[in-house]
């Protein structure tokens, strides 16, 4: 049997997320630790435990047909591959940053400066939309150290939440990307396994669209049903029930995450009464 050949991280930030998007997709993998390849047991794949920033090699030979993968090193690395999804997780920047000490002005003040980083391609694509030539020294990790040790000027580097910098006393000064965890596709993928891949595309995407969104019941007196149902920004339309009590209906809808605690307040102020919110599993629209 045909099965598609995907690549996560082996280990790392991308690793326990991914293995959660396949698992939440329904797909089963038997998972020895320290295995470098595993099957599933109930859907045509095959998993391979690499290196992130050896992927876009791996795709690019075909040797693996599909990859979870951060945007980010798709950009560095695999500027000819191309992505189906965003997947939402190990959302982050790539950025330039300076000693706190630093009187920066532009992107400009790069010039002919010595800039620390494992994003050489990234940079250097950068600079040059800028028109601005600096001196890249590529390092693999602990990035951020290197204008403390006079290895640098500046750095380019992820940034999250900003804490790294901050310990290392360097500020953020131009933001050259943001990215998320990405599926990203072989441009060798056969058709067979294309098939396959449509599959688990219609997975992750109800997968990922239940993830954004919340079940919400709620009881709300009849004279204010149409204010509420206004209210609410449901997927086709509020389901109505009547409740045994007279003059009081049960709505219930689903609500993007994001602006659920916003809603219900309005909700609560128009009246509506007993409010449950529930995760929900599997979204298909
Ligand atoms: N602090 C962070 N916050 C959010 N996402 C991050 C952060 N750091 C890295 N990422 C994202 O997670 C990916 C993997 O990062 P990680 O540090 O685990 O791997 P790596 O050391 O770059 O790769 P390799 O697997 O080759 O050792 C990065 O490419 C980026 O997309
Ligand atoms: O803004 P922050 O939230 O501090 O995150 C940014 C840091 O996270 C990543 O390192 P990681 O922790 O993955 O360590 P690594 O260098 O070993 O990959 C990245 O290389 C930064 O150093
Ligand atoms: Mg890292």
């Amino acid at each position: 049997m045909t099965k598609i050949r995907i690549a996560i991280q082996k280990s790392g930030r991308l690793n326990e997320d991914s293995i959660a998007l396949l698992k939440d997709c329904g797909i089963s993998i038997d998972n020895g630790k320290d295995q470098l390849k595993a099957s599933s047991r109930n859907f045509p794949m095959e998993v391979f435990y690499l290196r992130n920033g050896d992927i876009p090699q791996y795709l690019r030979d075909g040797v693996v047909d599909i990859a979870i993968i951060g945007e980010n090193v798709l950009i560095e690395k695999g500027e000819d591959l191309t992505f189906s999804e965003r997947l939402g997780f190990s959302k982050c920047k790539v950025s330039l940053a300076v000693p706190k000490s630093f009187k920066y002005t532009s992107v400009q003040d790069f010039q002919g400066k010595r800039i620390a980083t494992s994003y050489p391609n990234t940079v250097k694509n950068y600079l040059a939309t800028k028109g601005v030539t600096a001196d890249l020294h590529i390092i693999n990790g602990s990035v951020e150290i290197a204008p403390n040790i006079g290895l640098a000027d500046g750095i380019c580097d992820i940034v999250s939440s900003g804490s790294t910098l901050f310990k290392n006393n360097l500020k953020e000064v131009e933001v050259m990307l943001t990215s998320e965890a990405v599926l990203a596709v072989s441009p060798k993928i056969s058709e067979e396994r294309k098939e396959i891949l449509s599959q688990l595309e219609f997975r992750i995407e109800s997968v990922l669209r239940a993830r954004q969104s919340k079940y919400v019941l709620l009881n709300a007196p009849n004279e204010k049903l149409d204010t509420i149902i206004s209210l609410l920004p449901g997927m086709r339309s509020p389901t109505v029930l009547p409740l045994a009590e007279e003059g009081w209906s049960s709505v219930h809808t689903v609500i993007n995450k994001d602006k659920f605690w916003e809603v219900i307040q309005e909700l609560k102020k128009e009246g509506a009464e007993g409010i449950l919110v529930c995760p929900i599993e599997k979204m298909v629209l």
